[in-house]
């Protein structure tokens, strides 16, 4: 089932309340929260004080993905936050079977992101175990990049692999999503869509949420 997840990211932080009450009426089911380390990637972001804040003011399921080091420290935390989806990156962590195990013991639903260059043989063992797999389309840090097309390619190497073994994961992209590339994805099988720019950066917020539900439609999606 297709949701839509507007990025924090480009927000305007000076009045957030104002972009979380537009991102409700315009009935947005999940938030987007990019949580960025200086480490995992060369960019800082928000952290655990933001989330907790802004869980007040909405209902919105926040869909947290995390690019830091080591994940697994800061599960319980983000679960206190008020996180409904804890995204961690394969490539961040040594035991991702145990963070999965410990992101369901806090009653969070458990995905796991992967860079441009990580195949999905990376995540194999544990696709029977995720609510989501996020397929990143730009290299994680940074809103406002351009969308790599060559990601599609593991979108349908998902969609096998879920039909193939009766796996129940959606399938998440991530970065450089607007009205162009979002038909790639929905085409490839993509069904929650991550948008930062080509959402909160839009002239009117419902206008765009409501032009990707219409395009939702016409690929069944
Ligand atoms: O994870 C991310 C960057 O690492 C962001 O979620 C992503 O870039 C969204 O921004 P945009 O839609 O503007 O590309
Ligand atoms: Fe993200």
């Amino acid at each position: 089932m297709y949701k839509l997840a507007p990025s924090l990211l480009a927000a305007d932080f000076g009045i957030i309340k104002e972009q979380l009450a537009k991102l409700d009426e315009a009935k947005v089911p999940y938030l987007h929260l990019d949580i960025m380390d200086g480490v995992f990637v060369p960019n800082l972001s928000f952290g655990l004080a933001v989330v907790e804040s802004i869980r007040k003011y909405t209902k919105m399921v926040f869909d947290v993905h995390l690019m830091i080091i080591e994940p697994e420290r800061y599960v319980e935390q983000f679960a206190k936050a008020g996180t409904d989806i804890f995204c961690f990156h394969i490539e961040a962590t040594k035991d991702a079977k145990a963070t999965v195990d410990k992101i369901k013991k806090y009653g969070m639903k458990a995905a796991i992101a992967v860079k441009p260059a990580t195949p999905i043989s990376e995540i194999k063992d544990l696709l029977g175990e995720l609510d989501m797999v996020l397929v990143m389309t730009v290299e994680p840090g940074f809103g406002g990049q351009k969308f790599m097309e060559d990601q599609m390619e593991k979108v349908k190497e998902l969609v096998k692999l879920r039909e193939e073994n009766n796996y129940k994961y959606d399938i998440e992209v991530d970065g450089g999503v607007n009205p162009e590339t979002i038909k790639t994805c929905f085409a490839s099988g993509a069904n929650v869509i991550v948008a930062g720019s080509a959402v909160l950066g839009a002239k009117d917020i419902s206008a765009r949420v409501e032009e990707f539900a219409q395009i939702a439609k016409e690929y069944n999606i």
